[in-house]
């Protein structure tokens, strides 16, 4: 924070960055995307705060979903998909000619609306990412497996059925059992895709309280529909419309006072 002072709250640099913001994981530059033809995001720029949570909100088809899957360059599996700018993680760019794509994501975890474990046990799904890396050694794995469901509130409902097979939880469970399995290799940003759309109230409140949890060590960016939950759950706020952002600010001060007309409307539901 700057020096607190009665002079007003400083204004934003450039649409996409807070002039207050102390450290940035991901600096956004320029960014087009386009799915064959059609241009689906239009001249982004953006900051991500590190460790803070970001939420992206906007009506359907505004591009939410595609921008975050930028930055782990998922949108590489799509043929058709071009991409033009610049992404930054800590300052080397994520697009540049040379990048280890498979090492970006180990750094950039992802989860999805709809919970993906594995057809695996409990201990097995966590247990993966390290055997990948070939990780054998039982006590390291019981170490991390512990460790990492513990990490995503996960651990005391489980404990005592770790062998058993995963799609024997329930929807919330499994969905933190995803967020378990990110966070066992250690990434530095967790992606979360409507995270909690699929899930019950009860199940909707643990995994917000967990993306709370989860901000201390990592930098979490997340796609909701829901602004009561991106009002909940984030610091800070991107509102996107037909592909190009409109407002990044504190989620709070977007929300009570946003600068522009547009993301009035949209948390007024005045449209969207
Ligand atoms: N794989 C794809 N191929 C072609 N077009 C796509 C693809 N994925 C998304 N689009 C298009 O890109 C635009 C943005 O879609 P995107 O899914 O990013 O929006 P969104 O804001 O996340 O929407 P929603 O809230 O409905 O999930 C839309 O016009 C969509 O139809």
């Amino acid at each position: 924070m700057n020096s607190m002072t009665t002079a007003p709250r400083p204004v934003a640099s450039h649409v996409g960055s807070v002039s207050d913001m102390k450290d940035v994981t991901f600096k956004v530059r320029n960014l087009d995307l386009y799915y064959g033809k059609d241009q689906a995001l239009k001249g982004i720029n953006l900051d991500i705060p590190r460790n803070r949570v970001t939420a992206f909100i906007g009506p359907s088809g505004c591009g939410k979903s595609t921008l975050l899957r930028c930055f782990n360059r998922m949108n590489d599996l799509v043929d058709a998909c071009r991409v033009e700018g610049e992404i930054l993680l800590d300052g080397e760019d994520i697009y540049a000619r040379g990048v280890d794509v498979a090492e970006l994501r180990r750094k950039v975890g992802m989860v999805f609306q709809k919970p993906n474990p594995f057809p695996k046990s409990i201990y097995e799904n966590v247990a993966y990412g390290l055997r990948l890396q070939g990780v054998s050694s039982r006590a390291v794995l019981d170490e991390v497996v512990e460790r990492s469901l513990r990490g995503a509130a996960l651990w005391d409902e489980v404990k005592d059925r770790l062998n058993d097979n995963a799609f024997g939880l329930s929807g919330g469970q499994q969905q933190r059992l995803v967020i378990a399995r990110a966070i066992a290799i250690e990434p530095e940003v967790i992606l979360l895709d409507e995270p909690a759309s699929a899930l019950d109230p009860i199940s909707t409140l643990k995994i917000e309280e967990l993306i709370n949890e989860l901000k201390e060590q990592y930098t979490i960016v997340i796609v909701t529909h829901n602004m009561q939950q991106a009002a909940r759950v984030s610091d800070y706020t991107a509102f996107m419309y037909l592909g190009e952002l409109v407002e990044f600010d504190e989620t709070n001060k977007l929300f009570t006072e946003p600068e522009k007309k547009q993301t009035e409307d949209y948390i007024t539901g005045r449209y969207g």
